[in-house]
């Protein structure tokens, strides 16, 4: 069995709270954090930029997976990296030349991510996943927390999973978009590793335990 993750998105947290929301999820039993980088361009809403995220950095004590939504990912790669970035993912519809890309973020010593739409198809990444370290497979459209999981996603984590196998490649395959309890263990047996969740976590009742209840489901 491959790694299984989860990764809370702060995109859903109390933003006037930010540090009780960042402190939870460190003494919980989540994995990494998941931050949503919106520009306002690629995708129709602004999230938060670099003093928030530094802000996170300063008390998060997990892996910080960096999501960026932005067009022309190639500006802020350095910056993401001195601001403490262990993954950074772009999306493939946002890069002219991908693996460029893909090895700038890995000379800044990150782990290096792409992230593909609902309509982009697994298999046009299928000459440079040696070289991928993380595929985000998007399960809604970028842009928003709280949207409802779009069903294809399992077909294309199934495709995905096949691709790396065949390449014998060590790519993790991460799900973001309206994951929650009721998908997460299928999800997991199709092949994915990382499991985002924003609302699901933050927005219930006792976020820590929504978390075990996640993890609980992929083990
Ligand atoms: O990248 C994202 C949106 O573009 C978020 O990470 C994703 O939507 C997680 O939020 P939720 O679990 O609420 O769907
Ligand atoms: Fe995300």
């Amino acid at each position: 069995m491959g790694k299984r993750l989860i990764a809370p998105s702060l995109l859903a947290a109390d933003f006037g709270n930010l540090q009780h929301d960042i402190e939870m999820v460190n003494a919980s039993e989540a994995d990494w954090f998941h931050l949503d980088i919106m520009d306002g361009v690629f995708v129709p809403n602004i999230s938060f930029g670099m003093p928030v995220v530094k802000a996170i950095a300063k008390h998060a004590k997990k892996t910080l997976d960096v999501h960026l939504m932005i067009v022309d990912p190639d500006r802020y790669i350095k910056e993401f990296a001195d601001l403490g970035a262990d993954v950074l993912t772009v999306h493939y519809e946002t890069c002219n030349h991908l693996n460029r890309t893909i090895q700038a973020i890995k000379g800044e010593g990150m782990k290096a991510g792409v992230a593909i739409t609902p309509h982009t198809s697994v298999h046009l990444l299928e000459d440079s996943l040696e070289d991928i370290d993380l595929v985000c497979v998007m399960s809604v459209n970028p842009g928003f927390g709280g949207q409802s999981f779009i069903e294809n996603t399992y077909n294309k984590v199934s495709a995905l999973k096949e691709l790396i196998e065949k390449k014998n490649t060590n790519t993790l395959i991460e799900i973001d978009g309206g994951v929650n309890a009721t998908n997460a263990k299928r999800l997991v047996e199709a092949g994915a590793n990382v499991l985002v969740a924003g609302s699901f976590v933050f927005k219930s009742e006792n976020p820590t335990l929504t978390i075990s209840e996640l993890k609980k489901e992929i083990a």
